[in-house]
């Protein structure tokens, strides 16, 4: 997935400068990041309405066209993928999955706090169906 999502971002890149009557890209470069957002979120919303409507098909397009947008607006904000992976890299080091580390109110909110390594879930388990109450 990543190796797509970087050739994605590379051809963002590339349409950065095209004609945006051409381009799609470049049209979005020219109307500037409050565009970007306002399509990201939109494309977001879709999947979102598509997955609670259990439309499968529909919610692996508006994916892609989610994740083209969040391309875009990481190219509009200086942004790259490998950012991205060093990012839930560092996640995973730290908490074993790729997961938002807990805010530390010392900093202001900004940092993480180091935090012990998770313990492994506890799955409870399946207990069988009550009948009759
Ligand atoms: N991967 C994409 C890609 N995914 C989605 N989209 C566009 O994003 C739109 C998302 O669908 P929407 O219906 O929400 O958008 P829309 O209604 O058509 O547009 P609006 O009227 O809402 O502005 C699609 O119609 C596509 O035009 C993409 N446009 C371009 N790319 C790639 O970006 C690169 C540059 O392409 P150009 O932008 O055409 O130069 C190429 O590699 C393309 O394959």
């Amino acid at each position: 997935m990543s190796d797509s999502l970087e050739r994605l971002y590379r051809a963002v890149i590339a349409a950065r400068t095209l004609d945006p009557a051409a381009s799609r890209t470049a049209k979005l470069f020219q109307r500037g990041p409050e565009k970007m957002a306002k399509k990201l979120a939109e494309e977001a919303i879709e999947v979102v309405i598509d997955a609670v409507g259990g439309r499968q098909d529909a919610v692996i397009r508006e994916s892609a066209d989610l994740l083209y947008n969040l391309t875009v607006l990481w190219a509009q904000a200086g942004i790259s993928p490998q950012d991205i992976w060093d990012e839930m890299d560092r996640r995973e080091q730290a908490q074993g999955i790729a997961e938002k580390l807990p805010k530390s109110k010392a900093a202001g909110g900004r940092g993480p706090v180091p935090v012990a390594p998770r313990h492994k879930a506890i799955v409870a388990p399946v207990l069988p169906r009550r009948v009759g109450g």
